[in-house]
């Protein structure tokens, strides 16, 4: 199960050479439901797993959600909620190669409807083995919100992925029940751990500082020059092939689909970092959360380079 306490309707510009401050032709743009959990939750589903996805989800523009859910087979267990789910502004440039988001704060959440996602949360059966809490958290909720959740979860025996930014990772890194699964970019380990990582060690060193506190394993992605990929055994470091791109938005949520995929599937380090930076790596290929064919798939991931991170020392 993903949760998403912020999705979003993602507005996918594409303006070649676009200059800030400037009137600018745009060459087309395409709309599509997402939202962190929504995009992990898509992606699952695209490779088969069974896959339910919650969170809050404004009533006024659900209809983009709901079909997405419907098409893909999402079994959909989001909270409805008064108002517009916000949308994403995604500028893509074909001609620089860079995609520019601009994000909304949310709707801004009220008690009753955050009882009711908890509520869900906590009813979910057994036989629901992952959950993945994705994304910002929108005004109205506190940023301990996650922290307190994956310790309830952790309690129900649940594994649980996080992936967030800013207060809401910070506060979720220095609680006392960390994730299972923590895959920050670096940019937002950097600002969660509150100092820059400026080297390869450095990553590593703060990376195997969060499997000394209870995760299983933490992923920092790095954009185009791969993640690093860490457990309590080994570290390794995984370079995406070269792939066109039509927007990068998401390929974090495609790597996260790819390791719970990866952990439900029990795969060894080195082929979930291949799983995962395949998935990354196709989805970017295509705008929305969509993955290409498996034998495409099978592809990229033979080429993904794994190479160790660094001496097994502790
Ligand atoms: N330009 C690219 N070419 C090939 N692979 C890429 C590229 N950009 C990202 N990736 C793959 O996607 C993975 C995740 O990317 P990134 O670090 O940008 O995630 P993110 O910042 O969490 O993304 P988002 O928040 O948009 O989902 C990388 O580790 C890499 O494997
Ligand atoms: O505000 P958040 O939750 O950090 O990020 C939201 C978002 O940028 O994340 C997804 C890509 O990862 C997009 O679908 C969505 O617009």
């Amino acid at each position: 199960m993903t949760v998403t306490l912020n999705p979003a309707l993602d507005l996918t510009v594409q303006a070649g050479g676009w200059q800030r401050g400037e009137v600018n032709a745009a060459q087309g743009a395409q709309q599509d439901a997402g939202g962190k959990g929504v995009n992990v939750a898509a992606i699952l589903a695209d490779w088969g797993a069974p896959v339910a996805a919650t969170g809050l989800l404004g009533r006024d523009n659900a209809a983009p959600f709901e079909t997405l859910f419907r098409d893909k087979g999402v079994s959909d267990e989001f909270v409805r909620v008064p108002g517009a789910t916000r949308v994403g502004l995604k500028i893509v440039d074909p001609t620089r190669g860079d995609t520019t988001d601009l994000n909304l704060p949310g709707l801004t959440v009220s008690a009753r409807a955050l009882a009711h996602l908890q509520a869900t949360l906590r009813s979910q059966p057994a036989g629901v083995e992952v959950v993945a809490l994705c994304g910002s958290l929108p005004p109205g909720v506190h940023a301990s919100f996650y922290a307190e959740e994956v310790a309830r979860l952790r309690e129900q025996g649940r594994f649980v992925a996080l992936d967030t930014s800013g207060e809401a990772l910070r506060a979720a890194l220095t609680a006392d029940t960390l994730p299972q699964l923590i895959k920050p970019n670096i940019h937002e380990l950097e600002t969660a751990l509150g100092h820059p990582l400026t080297t390869d060690a450095e990553v590593l060193a703060a990376a195997r500082d969060l499997i000394r506190r209870g995760a299983e394993l933490v992923a920092v992605s790095q954009g185009e020059r791969g993640a690093l990929l860490v457990t309590a055994r080994e570290a390794v470091f995984a370079r995406p092939p070269r792939v066109t791109v039509q927007s990068t938005v998401g390929a974090g949520d495609a790597m996260v689909a790819g390791l719970i995929s990866a952990h439900l599937d029990g795969l060894n380090l080195e082929s979930a970092a291949r799983r995962a930076t395949s998935f990354s790596a196709g989805s970017i290929t295509r705008l929305g959360a969509h993955l290409p064919p498996r034998a495409d798939l099978d592809a990229l991931a033979a080429q993904v380079q794994v190479e160790p991170a660094q001496p097994l020392t502790a």
